[in-house]
């Protein structure tokens, strides 16, 4: 495990952008002013992934590029585009942002790569991988030689591979947007009663995150993460961006609670998600679904005991389970349709009982120039239905 090329240093690597097509232009996008992030918003919301019938788009949100694509230490230079050149308009986009790794317990300096995105009237030009080969060229030359990044498609040597997992929270739109469909011996009346979740969370001591939880929770973040053979090391203004993400309201998009034990008033968990909406295409009467994405969490039902033995494992399965049905009554909460996760972290301990329906997608995780044995990614082998016992994969990626 390790390294595959270890050649090369920033001196070896070219300094100049990979020469482009004489009607295009590289640009570096200045997400700090409202102009180019507007740009990148048009491009992303008519341009990007779609599920694989174009049903749905994703619609990441202005405040989600700027949660996704400012953390700690994060560089203009990575957040490259491409333009024609006599009108400007945006065509295609990349980016790199710093994401430490730890993987079975070495520590690799990395980069995570994302929003890879070309207008779809400029596709099969090879723009996409011109774009990965400059954003490769622009981290090689700070010295940073790995790379994270997951996609829908199979592409060489996936590091891990984990299961879509869905729970539907308003199951009436997703009937009538195609999303859900109603199974042989059901009515939507009964459907529509086997999601209802409660009005108000159960966990004692439930509360939202506070700036005063930083520290805790990045205390809980750091021991957690040794669960995993692959995790994100996390400073704690990186707990602050990623978990904490200011106090802001409207529009919100990562959402992060606290368990307060009563007596000692010490926070004993924490769970968080993100708001992610899918645009939906072509219906008359659903414009978009609102769709959280379970992100981190820990537990000090859990902690620090990373053998997985049975008796810690049923205690932490039901803790989880407090702990996720009350994320989904909030995420209800501010509009939230479905509520989704993937057979990662220790999922599969509630995905089943919590009612997830196991989704027709998978999403592979790459590391670049890196070689390491498969990671469990929480699918059962045979049939890759979730499995019984958690995963490796202690990263989630937006
Ligand atoms: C995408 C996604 C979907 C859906 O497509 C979906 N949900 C409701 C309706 N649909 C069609 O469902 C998931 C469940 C867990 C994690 C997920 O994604 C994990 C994070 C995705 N990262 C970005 C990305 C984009 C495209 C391909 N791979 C990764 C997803």
């Amino acid at each position: 495990e390790g390294p595959i090329d270890t050649s090369k240093t920033p001196e070896t690597v070219r300094q100049e952008p990979y020469p482009i097509h004489s009607s295009f232009e590289w640009t570096t996008l200045d997400l700090e002013s409202d102009h180019d992030l507007d740009q990148l918003y048009e491009l992303l919301y008519d341009h990007y992934v779609e599920d694989h019938d174009a049903t749905f788009r994703f619609a990441y949100s202005r405040n989600f590029f700027n949660w996704a694509l400012k953390p700690t230490g994060w560089r203009q230079d990575w957040h490259i585009g491409v333009r024609v050149k006599d009108t400007g308009r945006l065509i295609a986009f990349i980016s790199g942002v710093p994401c430490d790794l730890t993987i079975r317990g070495r520590d690799i300096k990395s980069v995570e790569i994302n929003f890879l995105c070309v207008h779809k009237q400029l596709r099969s030009k090879r723009l996409a991988p011109l774009l990965i080969k400059e954003v490769t060229r622009r981290v090689n030359l700070q010295n940073i030689w790995q790379a994270l990044y997951s996609s829908g498609t199979v592409l060489p040597r996936p590091v891990s591979t984990c299961r879509y997992g869905h729970r539907p929270l308003n199951w009436s739109k997703l009937y009538e947007v195609g999303f859900s469909s109603l199974p042989p011996n059901e009515t939507k009346a009964s459907m529509v009663a086997k999601t209802t979740l409660g009005s108000e969370p159960k966990t004692k001591g439930w509360r939202k995150m506070e700036e005063k939880d930083i520290s805790t929770v990045w205390k809980l973040y750091d021991a957690w993460r040794d669960r995993y053979d692959i995790s994100q090391i996390m400073t704690k203004d990186d707990i602050k961006h990623w978990i904490y993400g200011g106090h802001q309201q409207d529009g919100k998009v990562i959402h992060t609670f606290v368990v307060e034990d009563e007596e000692t008033k010490e926070v004993t968990d924490y769970i968080s998600f993100y708001v992610l909406p899918f645009t939906v295409l072509q219906n008359p009467k659903h414009k978009q679904i609102g769709i959280a994405y379970l992100y981190y969490y820990a537990s000090t039902v859990g902690l620090g005991k990373t053998n997985k033995d049975e008796e810690n494992q049923e205690l932490l399965k039901k803790r989880l389970k407090s702990l996720v049905n009350d994320a989904m009554i909030e995420a209800k909460k501010v509009d939230i349709d479905v509520f989704n996760a993937l057979s990662s972290q220790d999922n599969t301990l509630f995905l089943d009982d919590l009612k997830f329906g196991a989704g027709d997608g998978f999403l592979n995780y790459y590391v670049f120039n890196y070689r390491t044995s498969h990671i469990d990614g929480g699918m059962d082998e045979t049939d890759h239905d979730f499995g019984k016992n958690g995963s490796g994969v202690g990263v989630v990626l937006l």
